[in-house]
């Protein structure tokens, strides 16, 4: 059975240790489109080891390959081919801002197995502390096709509708040809993304996006949009995959502030007549 709902649910949590520099940041922020125009002072805090912050979603990076992370789909009870796996959605919550480098300990477990009847949801936690104490959480959902049907819980709906009024900001941010082979090298190298052949086994005429390349650029535009440019305003950032993106296209990023803790986003690929590519996506912030 690739999926064991059971034996997923009652693992232990795995804890692991990780570690991260700042070239590694460096290259993160490079993955997520930072450094145009490479001059522009506001840019330079991603791209300049003396003037480095950390994007908070490098938390979904950082430490990726560490092989007792399971924030992957290296789970006890998880068999899957990744030739079925999207990524679904993604929650950080930070504790405080991350540091340019670290070393710190990730504990996982599989949260939840959703039953969606023609596909199966995994739901992948993992917290990171240091000496200093907690400093982020992330939570993972992980779509799997063809993976439902075994009359297992189906877990909350992921059907909301978009605001209707005017957004406060829209930006556009072009995403590179290149961007999904700068991307892989922070640590997800699921060949998906990649590799044309493996992308038509999965059934899309080309390699596509990361889902974490989108919530990079994404957070970011927020970021330097909304927040000054503050990296450390942010709280919490959750969203929903709702579409695929495809390297080369535009993203329009809209955002709604209605208050002054809340920053409302939605994702849509202008060249596909605005397909939305994230939905239910919230900034929580200082
Ligand atoms: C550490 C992290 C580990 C990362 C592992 C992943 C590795 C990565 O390399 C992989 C990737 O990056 S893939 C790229 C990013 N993801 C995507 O592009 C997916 C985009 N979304 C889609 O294609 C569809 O929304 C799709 C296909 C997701 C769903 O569309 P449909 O099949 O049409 O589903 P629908 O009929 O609308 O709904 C069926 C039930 O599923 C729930 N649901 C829908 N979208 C969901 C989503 N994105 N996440 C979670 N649940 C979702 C619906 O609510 C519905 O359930 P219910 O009937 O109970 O409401």
């Amino acid at each position: 059975m690739p999926i064991d709902a059971a034996k997923a649910l009652a693992a232990e949590p795995r804890s692991a240790e990780i570690a991260w520099t700042r070239k590694d940041v460096l290259l993160y922020h490079l993955g997520i489109g930072a450094g145009v125009p490479a001059t522009d002072p506001d840019e330079l805090r991603y791209t300049l080891e003396s003037r480095l912050h950390v994007l908070p979603s490098f938390a979904t990076v950082a430490g990726a390959g560490s092989p007792d992370v399971i924030g992957g789909l290296n789970a006890p009870g998880v068999d899957v081919d990744l030739a079925k796996v999207l990524h679904g959605g993604q929650r950080v919550e930070l504790h405080r801002p991350i540091p340019v480098e670290g070393r710190a300990t990730a504990t996982s477990r599989v949260a939840a197995v959703y039953d969606k009847g023609k596909a199966a949801v995994l739901v992948m936690r993992t917290e990171v502390a240091d000496a200093a104490g907690p400093l982020w959480v992330n939570e993972a959902q992980i779509f799997v096709r063809g993976e439902g049907g075994w009359g297992g819980e189906r877990g909350p709906s992921a059907r909301r509708e978009p605001p209707t009024t005017a957004p406060d900001k829209e930006v556009e941010r072009p995403v590179r040809e290149d961007q999904a082979l700068l991307y892989r090298l922070s640590g997800d190298w699921n060949p998906l993304h990649a590799d044309p052949e493996f992308a038509a086994g999965a059934g899309f005429d080309r390699p596509i996006l990361h889902g974490l390349c989108t919530y990079g650029i994404t957070l970011k535009a927020v970021v330097d949009t909304v927040l000054g440019g503050d990296v450390g305003r942010v709280r919490a950032y959750g969203t929903r995959f709702a579409g695929v993106v495809f390297p080369g296209e535009t993203l329009r990023i809209r955002m709604w502030t209605p208050d002054d803790h809340a920053v409302r986003v939605t994702v849509t690929a202008v060249e596909r007549d605005d397909a939305p590519v994230l939905a239910d996506t919230l900034v929580e912030h200082e």
